[in-house]
């Protein structure tokens, strides 16, 4: 509905272009209301068809549901309906390479055409989609004007280098051991019968612990970036609880930085939950055209979304705070933030530190945690590929007693990476097409050209699962085609997978991130077995920027070692 009604109020923006729309007004109310009825659907149709027919871009033989060839509405529901990696799959295998998704938004499903839009050089930038991301002020992720991105991408690649990132690894085994305190306490309550509340949601049956894996590996993940970022993790993990505190007076937290926090001034929300709610709300505002935006944010589901983003932001700049005022020589995220210059030997400032640091717990969390549960998800129902990567893992770290894998042992795992990089192809964290303009001079993908201003995405999820890269078995997760096919196999494999995107927009936390992931699921797997509750149900997802899980349910044993 709320997309319908923002439809009409584009027919008036676009008019407002063409036509005294006062006059209109005084014209359209003298007009009687049949006439009207008959009137403003007409004019509604008239404003989507002329672009259709006039095709100034020359898209117009691109094929497409028939929606999108002439209105953002499609994108936009289908965006917010939360399934849109599917659905655009669903029309690649349809209607093949190119897509239509939207009057100016072709979707080119084709491994090659990554290196064109994406790369460094051919001049694409992101488009006005990533307005709908801002809060605070832009950061490094949603800078859309290529010098200013420069400069920030500066201050922070160097912070993710191989070399910065191996400090932090400490902190991230630091976690992974709290919670596996976590899960070995409610191990043995469970194996001696036990259960949680309702409110912890867990169970012991048959030997095992039951729960919701999810929350716990976000828990983690949030705990590993606010301590990275904010110099004290959240304490999910402890409380077991998706718990943290954002200032209730921004301003007046934003103005008093290095002042000694005033806990007196914060609340505690879900943090997780927020994160969420942010991120669908982004994803189905930025795909409408930046002239709807201000009315659909009137509508009562975006209001909660725009309100969600307030929320963030409030905790970014409390942590902020926070760690701004500890007397610490301590090396993390914002100490290196802080201490970075740009090509003029300048800082960053409070406000802009603030919302790199936001940047960097966004980005940095739930791409984690959603990765680590998919990855979790795949080996508990692919009992075989568990057995091997723990085989592998005994053999490799049998001897060794600890907790949390460190990083040099988990250079020597390679099924285990085949397992995660498994895990990335086929769930997808980052799925969508990521939204590119076409330069001045336009650009040719696979023999089209599109001309300057056309937007092109190519669709992750989609050429994750190319039959022709991956062979038949797309669908099934399968750590073994990693191996095949020699160093021919692994170039084109490599040149397809794109869980981190690529070019200079490419993630740049990827370093820490992969290391994440590999000392989680190294430790988590050394320790225990897991059992899907439902083994024939598929991981139910919903996507906002990322495809994330909604719940896994899992079966967890010690093992012994
Ligand atoms: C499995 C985990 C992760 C995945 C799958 C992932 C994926 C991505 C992708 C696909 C992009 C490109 C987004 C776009 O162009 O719109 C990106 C950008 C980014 N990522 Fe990650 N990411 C992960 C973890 C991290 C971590 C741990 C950090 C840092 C703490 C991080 C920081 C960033 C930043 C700052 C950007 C923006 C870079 C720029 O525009 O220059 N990411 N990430």
């Amino acid at each position: 509905m709320s997309i319908v009604l923002t439809a009409a109020l584009d027919v008036l923006k676009r008019l407002e272009r063409l036509v005294d729309v006062d006059r209109l007004v005084d014209a359209v109310r003298n007009v009687d209301l049949a006439t009207l009825a008959i009137l403003a659907p007409s004019l509604v149709a008239l404003v989507h068809i002329i672009p259709y027919l006039w095709d100034s871009r020359g898209v117009r033989s691109i094929p497409g549901p028939f929606l999108a060839k002439f209105s953002d509405a499609w994108l936009g529901l289908v965006a917010k309906h939360g399934h849109r990696s599917e659905v655009v799959h669903e029309m690649h295998l349809i209607y093949g390479p190119f897509v239509r998704l939207a009057p100016n938004h072709i979707s080119i499903a084709e491994p090659d055409a990554l290196s064109i839009v994406y790369a460094h050089g051919n001049g694409a930038l992101k488009s006005n989609f990533y307005d709908a991301f801002v809060s605070i002020r832009r950061g490094v992720f949603n800078t859309r004007d290529r010098h200013e991105h420069a400069r920030k991408r500066k201050i922070v690649s160097h912070i993710f280098s191989q070399k910065s990132v191996v400090e932090f690894e400490p902190h991230i085994r630091l976690h992974v051991r709290d919670l596996i305190r976590q899960w070995d306490r409610l191990f043995d309550q469970a194996v001696k019968g036990g259960r949680g509340t309702e409110g912890e949601g867990w169970e012991g049956r048959d030997g095992k612990l039951w729960l919701d894996c999810l929350p716990w590996v976000n828990y983690l993940a949030f705990d590993i970036v606010g301590d990275l970022a904010f110099g004290a993790p959240f304490g999910m993990i402890n409380a077991a609880k998706d718990v943290a505190k954002v200032a209730q007076n921004q301003d007046r937290a934003m103005s008093s930085y290095g002042v000694s926090s005033d806990e007196d001034d914060s609340t505690e929300v879900p943090a997780v939950k927020i994160l969420n709610g942010r991120g669908e709300y982004s994803m189905a505002l930025g795909v409408l055209p930046p002239w709807w935006r201000p009315y659909v944010r009137l509508f009562p589901w975006y209001r909660r979304g725009s309100k969600d983003v307030k929320t963030l932001a409030g905790i970014a700049i409390m942590a902020v705070k926070k760690r701004l005022a500890m007397e610490t020589d301590r090396v993390d995220l914002l100490s290196k933030l802080k201490a970075g210059r740009d090509s003029n030997g300048n800082p960053m400032g409070g406000e802009e530190l603030t919302a790199e640091a936001l940047t960097l717990l966004i980005a940095g969390s739930d791409t984690t945690s959603n990765s680590t549960c998919a990855i979790i998800y795949h080996l508990a129902s692919n009992p075989s590929v568990q057995r091997k990567l723990h085989a592998e893992l005994d053999e490799q770290l049998g001897t060794e007693d600890e907790l949390a894998a460190t990083a040099d042992q988990v250079k020597r795992l390679p099924y285990l990476e085949a397992c995660i990089n498994e895990g990335l192809r086929i769930h997808s964290t980052s799925a969508l097409g990521l939204p590119r303009v076409v330069p001045e001079g336009g650009l040719t993908i696979l023999g089209q050209h599109f001309p300057e201003g056309t937007v092109v995405s190519v669709p992750s999820y989609t050429i994750h699962r190319d039959e022709g890269i991956w062979g038949e078995d797309v669908e099934a997760y399968r750590p073994e085609r990693w191996e095949e096919g020699g160093k021919e196999g692994d170039a084109r494999r490599q040149k397809t997978f794109n869980p981190f995107s690529v070019g200079p927009r490419a993630c740049v936390g990827r370093n820490l991130a992969f290391l994440e992931l590999q000392i989680i699921c190294a430790s988590l797997l050394r320790r225990y077995e897991f059992v899907l509750k439902n083994p024939d149900a598929p991981l139910a997802t919903s996507e906002g920027f990322l495809r994330k899980p909604l719940h896994c349910f899992v079966g967890i044993k010690r093992r012994e070692v």
